[in-house]
């Protein structure tokens, strides 16, 4: 598969290695302003970029005929606008919060515990992320996917970064140095807690999940998820 990476960092790179180990090719890199090769020549293009660049890469991609998987964070407030986008144009797109498979599986668990948790509301919920200090958005894309899936199984109606009050599922964010991803959902109660956690040893996970996403994604039209990807409820 010949790649086009959109975004140069701690992602792009262990994209890059991991792709090559594979036996796929990059062909397009996009670092900020600075671009190297030929962006047309891609199979697949992948953008691990910044909440700012993410709508204006992924446009591109859709507007040139590239299918584009993202793992950006932070942008979601214009995925409608890529919604259509892609409709018009009968573009290719998968957006994932966390492309980890690990992850993927976690976000079931997480629904069936919210469900089996929704009947016993003397359980106060609460959702912890942590992450390296570079990181440019909290919560965590993860931390609210997590959220929207305990609003979907419980009485819950909103997430809310600190937040308090019965309706909410309170979210906290930590900055520690080194941290690749952390996140834990816990149900506390006067007699006792139950926890639920998941924690990346480094950023092969996302990556792997990432390519593996690319590579489902040719050859296919639409707008997807990891849930397609995985074959997974
Ligand atoms: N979905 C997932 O599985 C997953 C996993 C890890 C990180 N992320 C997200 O991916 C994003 C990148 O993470 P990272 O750790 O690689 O960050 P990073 O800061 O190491 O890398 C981001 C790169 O984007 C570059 N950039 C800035 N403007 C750009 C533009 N207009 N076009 C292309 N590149 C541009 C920056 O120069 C930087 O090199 C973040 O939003 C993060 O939350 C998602
Ligand atoms: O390092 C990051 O930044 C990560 N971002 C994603 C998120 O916001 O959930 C996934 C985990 C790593």
């Amino acid at each position: 598969m010949k790649l086009a990476l959109l975004g140069y960092g701690k992602m792009g790179k262990t994209i890059e290695r991991l792709a090559v180990e594979a036996g796929h090719e990059v062909v397009f890199i996009k670092d900020r302003a600075n671009e190297r090769g030929d962006l047309a020549e891609a199979d697949v293009a992948i953008d691990f970029s910044t909440p700012e660049a993410a709508i204006e890469n992924i446009s591109r991609c859709i507007m040139d005929g590239i299918p584009i998987v993202s793992g950006t964070t932070g942008w979601l407030k214009d995925y409608d606008k890529v919604l259509n986008l892609c409709e018009e144009r009968n573009g290719s797109f998968i957006y994932a919060s966390n492309f980890s498979i690990g992850v993927n599986l976690f976000f079931g668990l997480n629904e069936y515990l919210a469900k089996q948790m929704s009947s016993w509301p003397m359980y106060d919920i609460n959702i912890e992320e942590i992450h390296h200090t570079e990181k440019k958005d909290a919560p965590s894309g993860t931390a609210i996917s997590l959220a929207e899936g305990i609003i979907k199984n419980t009485a819950k109606e909103a997430w809310q970064l600190d937040g308090q009050g019965d309706a909410v599922v309170p979210i906290h964010a930590k900055r520690e140095e080194d941290v690749k991803g952390t996140h834990e959902i816990t149900y506390s109660s006067e007699i006792d807690t139950i926890s639920i956690k998941h924690e990346a040893h480094s950023r092969d996970g996302f990556a792997k999940g990432a390519i593996l996403a690319a590579q489902w994604l040719q050859n296919k039209k639409g707008v997807f998820g990891m849930k397609d990807v995985l074959g997974i409820e």
